[in-house]
């Protein structure tokens, strides 16, 4: 049996460190992630971190570990801004209102799936010229959904949050566990 993280984020890896897990490889999916017409954001991060747990080869009795997290702004999904005018776009509809981050996470063994999903709320100060400029300008929005990163730099815009920071970071670090359990990794294993 071995582990798989389906993930090319560094910071699902990092997340997973967290709990002393090392994979035994990193295959990272390739799926086709545009939203179906009408697809509200829970059930489409649902629905692509199943997709990535699927796309993912793996031997019948190896783990295959997959996420996807998605910044929900009312019914609008947020995905990873194309470009620098798209991320300063989401930046500015996220400022001054609060939003949800999605992390859900899959777990495949086999024909076998285990999927949870994370929800947090996130409340984003209103961003001035000089603030989102900055931020454009040192990249850190890069392949983030919702065009930022908690965990760097964007910290400093957001006043309060209520739900999982692992989760809204890109890996729930409590449903990951139960998950990984559920399908007979030993989590808590000694040494
Ligand atoms: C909201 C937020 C997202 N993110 C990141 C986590 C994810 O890597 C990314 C969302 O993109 P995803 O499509 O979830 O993942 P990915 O393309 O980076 O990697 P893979 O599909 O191979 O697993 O946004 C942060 O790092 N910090 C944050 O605060």
């Amino acid at each position: 049996m071995k582990l798989i993280l389906g993930s090319g984020s560094p910071r699902r890896k990092e997340l997973l460190a967290q709990l002393g897990i090392v994979p035994d490889a990193i295959l990272p999916p390739d799926i086709d992630e545009d939203p179906r017409k009408g697809e509200l954001p829970r059930p489409y991060a649902a629905r692509l971190a199943r997709e990535k747990a699927a796309a993912v080869a793996a031997g019948p009795d190896d783990i295959v570990l997959c996420a996807d997290t998605t910044v929900a702004l009312g019914r609008r999904i947020l995905g990873k801004p194309r470009d620098a005018g798209e991320a300063a776009a989401f930046l500015t509809a996220l400022g001054g209102r609060r939003h949800e981050v999605i992390t859900a996470v899959a777990v495949r063994r086999g024909d076998r799936v285990w999927s949870r999903e994370s929800v947090s709320a996130v409340k984003m100060k209103r961003l001035s010229d000089a603030e989102l400029n900055a931020y454009l300008a040192g990249g850190e929005w890069e392949g983030k959904a919702g065009a930022y990163a908690i965990q760097g730099a964007a910290g400093a815009f957001i006043p309060w949050i209520s739900g999982s920071f692992t989760g809204i970071v890109g890996l729930p670090l409590a449903e990951t566990a139960a998950l990984l359990s559920a399908a007979g990794w030993p989590v808590w294993r000694q040494g």
